[in-house]
């Protein structure tokens, strides 16, 4: 089964080679737009659907493709790549001293069907302070990132503690997407 990730983020790359399974990329564009009245949860599950839906059109026919979202939800607000340091600024202030959860969905379309998994993972963050917030932006990390942080990098030491998965706050649970790839050949087996 030939395997594809629909994706343009290289941490999702990186994770994915962890699976030892050769994959190619395609990174379809798709526009991230929480509709009204739309959860949190159900947005980053569609995005990742559409994700992966897109990159089977970029793929061929036989194909296994992967999309997957995260978005960081605070206070029941949805926390996305922040726009500019004002931005980024209002977002770490809301994270501080505080749990949010990071959410991430993986989806994985293959034969006309798609299948969806949902990781969500309660991350507690520390007091920050201004000059803390600041010398962040200044590294360079937080622009590509849901929420304004990397838990793999310097934003690290802001982080207490977790409660589930911490490859899916970094952006790909590997279990789940392990899960969904074995389902696929199954299915293939089965036919
Ligand atoms: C919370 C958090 C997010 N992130 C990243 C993962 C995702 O790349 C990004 C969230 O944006 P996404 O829109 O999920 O993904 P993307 O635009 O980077 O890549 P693509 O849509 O092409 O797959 O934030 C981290 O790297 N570390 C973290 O701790």
């Amino acid at each position: 089964m030939q395997l594809v990730l629909a994706s343009g983020s290289p941490r999702r790359f990186e994770l994915l080679q962890l699976l030892d399974r050769p994959f190619s990329v395609v990174k379809p564009n798709i526009e991230e737009q929480q509709q009204a009245g739309e959860t949190a949860e159900a947005y980053v599950s569609r995005l990742a659907v559409e994700k992966a839906q897109a990159g089977a059109k970029l793929s061929s026919v036989e194909a296994a493709v992967i999309g997957s979202d995260t978005v960081v939800v605070c206070e029941q607000q949805v926390l996305e790549k922040p726009v500019n340091q004002a931005d980024y600024t209002s977002m770490m202030h809301k994270l501080s001293g505080r749990s949010h959860h990071a959410l991430t969905a993986v989806a994985l379309h293959y034969n006309g069907a798609t299948n969806v998994a949902l990781v969500s993972t309660m991350v507690h963050f520390k007091e920050l302070s201004a000059a803390e917030i600041d010398a962040y932006w200044q590294t360079g990390e937080p622009k590509d990132k849901a929420g304004g942080y990397g838990i793999q990098g310097r934003a690290a030491k802001f982080v207490r503690h977790i409660e589930g998965s911490y490859l899916a706050v970094v952006g790909l649970p590997l279990y789940e997407t392990e899960q969904l790839i074995q389902a696929a050949e199954q299915s293939q087996n089965e036919c």
